[in-house]
Formats: structure tokens, sequence, C-alpha cells
């Protein structure tokens, strides 16, 4: 199958410090691919030069076949790419289901989801979709962490992404919520590729087909499940003592 996502040589330099330095990455269209890699590793870096946010300093990014290096992030939005953020950007003085609505009519949204019959009724299939239900009229800003982690996914949804970028969607949450979320990114669709960037390992074991891992910038390894945890390169970059 052809790439949906193909990152060629990405670098993003902060003066001596090369915080990703010449990382390749392919994925497919419903692909699940996990980033790991120790703290520092880079995994940030490349979710934002991917969503836009961040400029590389070496590169290409080709999304679609198209170059897309060079394009804002709401031009990447609306091509297709949404995200979710490590600290979940939501509107706290907003009810839940208009931070949806509200998502769904950004520019990203308009000639996607903004466009249904019934967006009401659409917002509220979405946050169902992610396990909030009867709380669609509670303040963002009174919703507990958890929720608002899912209230920001039902919200990336809502722009209809062919690739979702979601950054560390575990951190913070109880060890029941992060079942919650396993069994939530397991029922999205696959006409959603994902790229998940997780510490949360069992997590990233049990969602993904292939795995990436990063260390100090650099690419190291991307295998299957089996491949990731038998390699003694991903053991070295955990154990911090990859040159
Ligand atoms: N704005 C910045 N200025 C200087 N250095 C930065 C900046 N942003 C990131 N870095 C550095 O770039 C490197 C990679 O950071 P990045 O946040 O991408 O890692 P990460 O793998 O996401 O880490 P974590 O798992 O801790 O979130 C780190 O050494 C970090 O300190």
């Amino acid at each position: 199958m052809s790439d949906l996502l193909a990152v060629d040589g990405l670098g993003r330099r902060y003066g001596d410090l090369a915080a990703l330095d010449g990382v390749d990455l392919r994925v497919a269209p419903g692909d699940r691919l996990g980033l790991i890699g120790p703290n520092g590793a880079g995994k940030s870096t490349l979710l934002n030069l991917i969503a836009g946010s961040l400029r590389p300093t070496s590169g290409r990014i080709h999304f679609d076949g198209r170059d897309i290096t060079r394009l804002a992030p709401a031009r990447r939005a609306r091509l297709g790419i949404g995200r979710t953020h490590q600290h979940p950007a939501v509107w706290a003085s907003l009810p839940a289901l208009d931070n949806v609505l509200v998502a769904a009519r950004l520019p990203w949204g308009r000639f996607r989801a903004g466009r249904r019959a019934k967006p009401r009724e659409h917002a509220r299939e979405l946050l169902a979709g992610v396990g909030l239900t009867g709380v669609e009229q509670t303040l963002a800003g009174a919703l507990s962490h958890g929720q608002r982690r899912q209230l920001e996914l039902a919200m990336a949804l809502a722009g209809e992404p062919r690739l979702l970028l979601l950054d560390e969607p575990a951190a913070g949450l109880a060890p029941a919520e992060v079942e919650v979320l396993a069994s939530l990114l397991a029922s999205l669709p696959l006409t959603v590729a994902i790229l998940l960037v997780e510490h949360h390992l069992d997590l990233v074991y049990g969602f993904a087909d292939r795995i990436t891992v990063l260390h100090s910038g650099r690419h190291v390894h991307t295998g299957t499940v089996p491949e990731t945890r038998s390699s003694p390169e991903v053991a070295a970059a955990y154990a911090g003592v990859m040159p």
C-alpha cells in the first residue's frame, strides 16, 4: 500500500542540540504505529514537526503524496492530520458538546464534519464514541483530567482525520482510566491511521502493529511488538547506554 505519511531525513536542531536527527518514518493508511523512547528521545519533537507546530531544520514530510514540509498546521489539519496534546487542549469555559461542535467548524473541520446536516447529533455521537455520555452540558473545565483527554480525542475525530497523532494520551491517567483508553483506542476506525507517542509501554504493545523507537533524536528500531520486545538496541536505549 502506498504511504499516507512519509518522513525523510527529518531533523530539528536547537543550537548544538539535535532534538531530532535525520529520522525516516512511514505510515500507511490505517496503520497503528507506536512511537516510544526514553525521556528527551525526540518523540514530541517528531510529532510536532508532523503536525506543523514546529519547523524542521532538515528533511521533508509528505502526506498523501504532497510535500507538506512548509505547510501551516491548520492546512495540514485540513488535509487530514489530527492531533491531541500532552496537556489536553480544550475550551474550559464551554460545555463538552460545544467543544466538539466548535472543533468540527474550525477551518479544518468546515469541509468535513462541519458540513453535516445534524451537527449536534453528530457531536453527541462523537462524545458517546469516546465514552462521554451524560456530560454533554458539563463545562470542559469541570471534567476530570481523564474525561478532558476523552473530550480532546472526540474533538480531534470531529475533523475526520486520516492520520491521528496522539501525544502521551495515558499521561496522568489512573490505571482504570488507562484500561478505558486502551479499549477506546482499539475501537477507532481503520479509516484513520494512528501514531501513538506513549511512555505506557503496555498500552503501546497492546495497541500497535509496529513500533518505532527513538533515542537521543535518532531512529534506533522499527519492528513488530515481539521484535521490539526482544531488540537489544531497544533494551540498550532504555538502559541509557546507547552511544
Ligand atoms: N524548545 C526547545 N529548546 C531547546 N531544547 C528543546 C526544546 N524542545 C525540546 N528540546 C530538547 O529536545 C530533545 C527532545 O525533546 P522531546 O520533547 O522531543 O523528547 P521526548 O522524547 O518527547 O521526551 P519526553 O518523553 O520527556 O516528553 C530534549 O533534549 C529536549 O530537552
